[in-house]
């Protein structure tokens, strides 16, 4: 039950999601029969088709679909999906009507998918290469969104690779629009970073961008590469937007630090916990005032800007922890197969991931708008 603003963007996709309500159980059954994907994303020559490469010909047994997308010449965007199995290679190019991925993905992308499945039935795993300046909320969003329509597909994480001897350069690159730069946001919105090429680089460099990178997102799980090379398992199945994340996710969300500002106008994580129990109906609110409204501003008047947002709720009358996922605009709530114990303290632990956020700010709005409403009712 995603749930996305009301007005239309630029993604036709993101349509309101009616509400449903999935059992925890069923949640997990279905899981078993999805297909998960796990978008790689990373600026320009970071790494990411050197990682699908090495992916797919590394021995697994899973059969893994890949989806590189490169922008040919013209407006038309031609995507070649190959499939490795039992080290054959398939390979079949996907034509999309124009260069946006995050538009027709859905419309030609996942259908086609989706065609290939019944003709040479279905993947263990979908991997995704998104280009170098896409902004990787958009293409999650879109999977996000589908898997609430019934798909057979469900997103799993988002992987950046940083590219070890230009990701400062990259990181600091001001847009002149003001706007969040693509590198800041593809670390920001990461469940995994890789910084690779590190034989370019000395430690003391090394040392550098890892901090850059951990001052944007204090929650993500770093690794340092060279030529990609990664263990399998630490890539994929990372259920980074299901409630099957709810008893790990407790446990990194008490390490969360929240972080300063380290690069100019960088965007920082920011952690608070709240004691109590919140309704449904204030932490929507509380949620959709930051997310939709941008009514939650900082000391200066500067609207909070939130790119990611993760963590784990009480809400009352539900005996499960709640956990609570953002991507941009869209956001979603699902009770996790944690139950509070009795002795246990009932508590709210928000993890932010974004610009001008202000902590002091954010936990006065959330106690505000937990105990306004309570009140009233
Ligand atoms: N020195 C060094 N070169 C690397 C490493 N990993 C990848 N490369 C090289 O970097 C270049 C870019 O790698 P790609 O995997 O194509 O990067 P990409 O992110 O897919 O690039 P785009 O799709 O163009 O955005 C290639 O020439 C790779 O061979 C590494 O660890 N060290
Ligand atoms: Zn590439």
């Amino acid at each position: 039950m995603a749930q996305a603003p009301m007005e239309e963007e630029e993604c036709p996709e993101l349509i309101p999601i009616e509400d449903q309500e999935v059992a925890g159980e069923e949640a997990e059954l279905s899981h078993g029969t999805k297909i998960p994907v796990t978008i790689i994303t990373g600026y320009l020559g970071a790494g990411k088709t050197t990682l699908l490469n090495y992916i797919l010909t590394e021995q697994h047994s899973k059969r893994i679909a890949v989806i590189l997308n490169e922008f040919g010449e013209g407006s038309a965007l031609e995507k070649s999906l190959a499939i490795s199995q039992g080290g054959e290679l398939y390979e079949e190019w996907l034509e999309l009507r124009n260069g946006c991925l995050c538009c027709s993905v859905k419309d030609n992308g996942l259908k086609a998918i989706e065609n290939l499945m019944q003709k040479k039935g279905k993947f263990d795993y979908i991997l995704l290469e998104t280009t170098g300046l896409a902004d990787p909320g958009a293409v999650a969003s879109m999977f996000w969104v589908d898997a609430e329509l019934g798909s057979d597909i469900y997103l799993d994480g988002i992987v950046s690779v940083v590219d070890a001897k230009y990701g400062l350069q990259h990181l600091t690159e001001e847009k002149p629009d003001g706007l969040i730069n693509e590198a800041t946001r593809q670390v920001g919105l990461a469940d995994l970073i890789i910084i690779n090429k590190t034989d370019l680089i000395s430690q003391e460099e090394l040392n550098k961008i890892r901090t850059a990178v951990r001052s944007i997102n204090g929650l993500v799980k770093i690794l340092e590469t060279q030529r990609s090379r990664v263990d399998l398992c630490e890539v994929l199945d990372l259920h980074a937007f299901d409630s099957l994340s709810g008893i790990s996710l407790q446990k990194k969300l008490q390490h969360v630090q929240t972080t300063h500002p380290h690069l100019d106008k960088s965007i920082v994580t920011v952690t608070f916990e709240i004691l109590g129990n919140t309704t449904e109906e204030n932490l929507n609110e509380f949620i959709q005032n930051l997310l939709w409204e941008r009514s939650v501003k900082d000391k200066a008047g500067h609207p909070m800007e939130v790119i990611r947002l993760k963590g784990l709720v009480s809400i009352k009358d539900k005996s499960h922890q709640v956990i609570v996922q953002g991507v941009h605009e869209l956001y979603d709530l699902e009770e996790t197969t944690v139950s509070w114990k009795e002795d246990d303290e009932r508590t709210n632990r928000l993890v932010l991931i974004g610009r001008n956020l202000d902590k002091d700010i954010l936990k006065q709005v959330f106690i505000a708008t937990m105990t306004e409403k309570q009140e009233n009712s």
